[in-house]
């Protein structure tokens, strides 16, 4: 087996292990939730908590460093609090995009919740926004969010399962608008949340200054 293929197996092996993991937080979280144990199981569940979490402080990366199973360019961000299958915050959506069209599925827990029943507003702003930068980058103009504008129409149930929608509707030089919304997968045409974003293209300077250190820090593929 040549070194390629190994390392290429490492890194698969290790996204499959951060995957895991992060299945494993997410019901973590969930229980911890939803849980109404008596205090004594709370404490020991703490305990147990911070034994498995001592050794995975050893080594770290500080903000400057992307993961390592992250691939910046090829879309893979591991630990994004919408998508990355190792985040134990997200729930993590699961999203399709080409063209500057993107669709995306997920079930919201009890972590989530604002009003009782519905997921928290924030959450809904968050996960819109992520949809819209998919459906930025897939057409072919990448950029950041300046500005996003989200209504609430109706909340947004709690343990069922919802279809997310966003597309690009302008170009105009650096300047890309797209909009978006949440629904429920059984009745789709159904908005419940609807944004509208505008995202700008960085110029060199820009992303030099915010990305900089990130892309010297940059570990060889
Ligand atoms: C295959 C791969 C798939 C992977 C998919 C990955 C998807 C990732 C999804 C991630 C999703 C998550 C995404 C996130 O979470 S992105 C994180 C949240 N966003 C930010 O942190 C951005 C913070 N903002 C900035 O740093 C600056 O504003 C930047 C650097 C972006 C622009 O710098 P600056 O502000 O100095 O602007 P400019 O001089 O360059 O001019 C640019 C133009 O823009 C206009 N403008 C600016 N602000 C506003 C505003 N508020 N309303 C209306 N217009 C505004 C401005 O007037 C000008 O227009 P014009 O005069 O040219 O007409």
């Amino acid at each position: 087996m040549t070194d390629s293929v190994q390392s290429v197996d490492r890194l698969t092996a290790r996204r499959e292990a951060i995957a895991d993991l992060g299945d494993a937080l997410r019901e973590l979280i969930e229980h911890a939730t939803a849980t109404e144990a008596p205090a004594e199981e709370l404490i020991r569940a703490a305990e147990l908590v911070r034994q498995a979490a001592a050794p995975l402080g050893e080594r770290i990366r500080d903000r400057s460093q992307l993961a390592a199973a992250d691939d910046l360019l090829g879309g893979v961000r591991m630990y994004n609090p919408v998508i990355g299958s190792g985040s134990a915050i997200a729930p993590p959506v699961r999203i399709e995009a080409a063209g500057g069209v993107a669709t995306g599925a997920c079930t919201l827990g009890l972590a989530y919740e604002g009003p009782p029943m519905y997921a928290h507003g924030g959450v809904s702003a968050m996960l819109l926004d992520q949809m819209l930068g998919h459906a930025v980058t897939t057409s072919g103009n990448p950029g950041m969010t300046v500005r996003l504008d989200t209504s609430y129409r109706r909340p947004v149930p709690l343990h069922t399962p919802l279809r997310l929608t966003a597309e690009v509707t302008q170009v105009d030089g650096r300047r890309v608008t797209a909009i978006g919304a949440i629904a429920t997968a059984e009745t789709p045409d159904d908005a419940l949340v609807t944004a509208t974003g505008l995202f700008v293209a960085l110029r060199a300077d820009q992303a030099q200054r915010l990305f900089g250190p990130v892309m010297r820090n940059r570990r060889p593929a």
